[in-house]
């Protein structure tokens, strides 16, 4: 008898986890994206740098459904947005967290807004910080932990209902140096533990690449990708990540790309 090797297009996973088809969006007479077109591929942490101002936070809220656009298309594995289950984690964790909920609700409260039963709401916030061992007391509220923990916080929150992709707008940028590298230690792990795709817009360069798996470059507006650049750096990344030749000669590159666009 002969196995049948092919995968089966009914039940093969998609292709990319994000696709953008001819999206169009302008503020007033300011164009931002004008046919701007994208596809990424699954299983990815993906890094978006660009000019200040080019549409970065603008491409990740209309990606994510937060913010709508004039016309085209974005699917999240293949489905419209509004069918896909999407974490978001906002730059700014103080204003993102709910201050009369405790840490341990806050993270839950995705889940109960879905009504989920309350046993289950439980378990699940349960199973989440001990699979990452987050150990801090969660009877407390937000505003008595140190930013890095409220922003570990607001992860965990994203990823309780179980997304399929995580967005990321500039999560370290209100974050101090050391706490910078306990977070973005904690993201990593998140990734290859999940391997949820994550997609991230970052302001710096080198924060840029670090992570990512792709990097993509933006122009000025109106705003093209002028490079989806490939970092393939072995995982976990870790400070010695950072004097790699391979690490310098992708900062380097994406720099280059950058600067040429800056004189345009
Ligand atoms: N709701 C809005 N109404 C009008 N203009 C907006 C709105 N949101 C963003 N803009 C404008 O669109 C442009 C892109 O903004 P966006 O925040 O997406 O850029 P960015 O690349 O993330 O910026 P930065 O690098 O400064 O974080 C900016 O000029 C901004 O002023």
């Amino acid at each position: 008898m002969m196995l049948d090797t092919q995968p089966n297009p009914a039940i093969a996973p998609p292709e990319h986890f994000v696709s953008v088809k001819g999206l169009c969006k302008s503020f007033g007479n300011a164009v931002l994206y004008d046919n701007f077109n994208l596809d990424l591929a699954s299983n990815q942490l993906v890094s978006v740098f660009g000019p200040n101002g080019c549409g970065k936070s603008t491409l990740i809220n209309m990606i994510s459904g937060l913010t709508p656009f004039d016309s085209g298309e974005i699917l999240i594995h293949d489905k419209p947005i509004r069918r896909a289950r999407i974490g978001y984690v906002f730059q700014n964790y103080r204003e993102a967290m709910l201050p009369w909920l405790s840490a341990f609700d806050n993270i839950a409260y995705p889940l109960r807004v879905k009504g989920v039963p309350e046993a289950e709401c439980r378990d699940r916030v349960e199973t989440l910080i001990q699979t990452f061992n987050i150990q801090l007391d969660l009877k407390r509220y937000p505003y008595s932990f140190s930013g890095g923990q409220q922003q570990l916080i607001s992860i965990m929150r994203a990823l309780v209902a179980d997304p399929e992709v995580l967005f990321l707008d500039e999560p370290f940028s209100a974050l101090d140096f050391e706490t910078t590298l306990f977070v973005r230690d904690k993201l990593q792990e998140i990734f290859e533990t999940t391997k949820i795709p994550m997609f991230m817009v970052v302001h710096n360069l080198e924060e840029a690449v670090f992570l990512a798996d792709t990097v993509l470059l933006l122009s000025k507006r109106p705003t093209r990708l002028v490079e989806m650049v490939s970092f393939t750096a072995p995982r976990p990344r870790t400070l010695d990540t950072l004097s790699s030749p391979e690490f310098i000669e992708t900062s380097r590159h994406c720099l280059d790309i950058f600067r040429q666009e800056m004189r345009k």
